[in-house]
């Protein structure tokens, strides 16, 4: 069987052209959407994440704020910077690009951010928000998921999806949109404690491998016809390598690859985010 791709790289530049007019309106009544990043260290990873992001904003209008910090920052001049950004007004969105070095406390760092700034949706207060069926930002990856999925047509309404990684920036919030009651999928959340993840896998309509280990989805795991999107990305001395082995492409109706499926939609959930908290400070929602 030969997969159709969901391609992300397409549909993040349809979202994009489509931002940069609702940009363009908030300019006209005298709010520029603004990015702030805080990146903290040398992780090559997270440079490009975060020089991405900037060169995203350009295109479509937003403006950009970077504070980058040394890899042996304190505690103390992170929190300073994110302060910095709760009180500037150029800021009206932000993030703390994730992870942060081992000896910092992220979850101190995004419990001080202004939850109405949080433009990752990772903030207790909209993590909470989400479980409660709240409006809130949502996380940028499994917001993009969502939105391939839904640009695709793809049914998930009912569909049993198995999901492969148990981490804050994907696993844990994906579960929780796939289950609202406008998606109404079935969520089965796998991770390395999952004892028979070969049967879970197997069971799936849809399957979300977001577990960073290279290739550890199998072939012979997927079921004919599944919905199989690759988030796992392991930076390898051949280069990116995926949580989808390439022969489990073979069995697959349709199929987010890494590169170029849902990393490009992180990036623009990102921007729609940022686009969408500035549109509440006009009208005051
Ligand atoms: N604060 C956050 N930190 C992290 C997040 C996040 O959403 N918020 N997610 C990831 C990193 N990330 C964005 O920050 C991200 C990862 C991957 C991509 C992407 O476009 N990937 C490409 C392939 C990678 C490459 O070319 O280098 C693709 O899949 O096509 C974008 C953003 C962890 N941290």
């Amino acid at each position: 069987m030969k997969a159709q791709i969901l391609d992300g790289k397409a549909t993040a530049a349809a979202i994009k052209a489509e931002l940069a007019v609702r940009a363009e309106a908030l300019k006209a009544r005298g709010i520029t959407p603004g990015l702030g990043t805080v990146l903290v260290g040398d992780d090559p990873g997270s440079h490009s994440y975060v020089r991405g992001k900037h060169r995203d904003c350009a295109q479509v209008g937003i403006a950009s704020i970077q504070r980058n910090l040394p890899a042996d920052a304190t505690q103390e001049q992170v929190e300073d910077v994110v302060r910095e950004l709760n009180a500037d007004p150029a800021c009206t969105g932000y993030i703390v690009q994730l992870p942060l070095p081992r000896h910092l406390d992220a979850n101190r760092v995004l419990e001080l951010m202004d939850p109405d700034k949080d433009a990752d949706g990772l903030h207790p207060t909209n993590l909470g928000r989400l479980v409660l069926g709240q409006e809130a930002p949502l996380p940028c990856t499994p917001r993009g998921i969502v939105e391939l999925l839904r640009r695709h047509d793809i049914e998930i309404n009912g569909a049993e999806v198995c999901v492969i990684g148990r981490g804050v920036t994907v696993g844990r919030p994906i579960g929780l949109l796939l289950t609202r009651r406008t998606e109404n999928a079935t969520v089965t959340l796998c991770h390395t404690g999952t004892k028979e993840l070969p049967f879970h896998v197997l069971q799936a309509d849809i399957v979300i491998a977001a577990a960073g280990v290279p290739g550890l989805i199998s072939a012979d795991m997927v079921k004919p016809g599944a919905v199989l999107l690759d988030v796992g990305i392991t930076r390898t001395e051949h280069g990116l390598v995926g949580d989808v082995h390439p022969e489990a492409y073979e069995k697959a109706a349709w199929v987010a690859p890494m590169p170029g499926g849902v990393g490009p939609m992180t990036r623009a959930m990102l921007l729609t985010n940022v686009v969408e908290a500035a549109e509440r400070q006009v009208t005051g929602l």
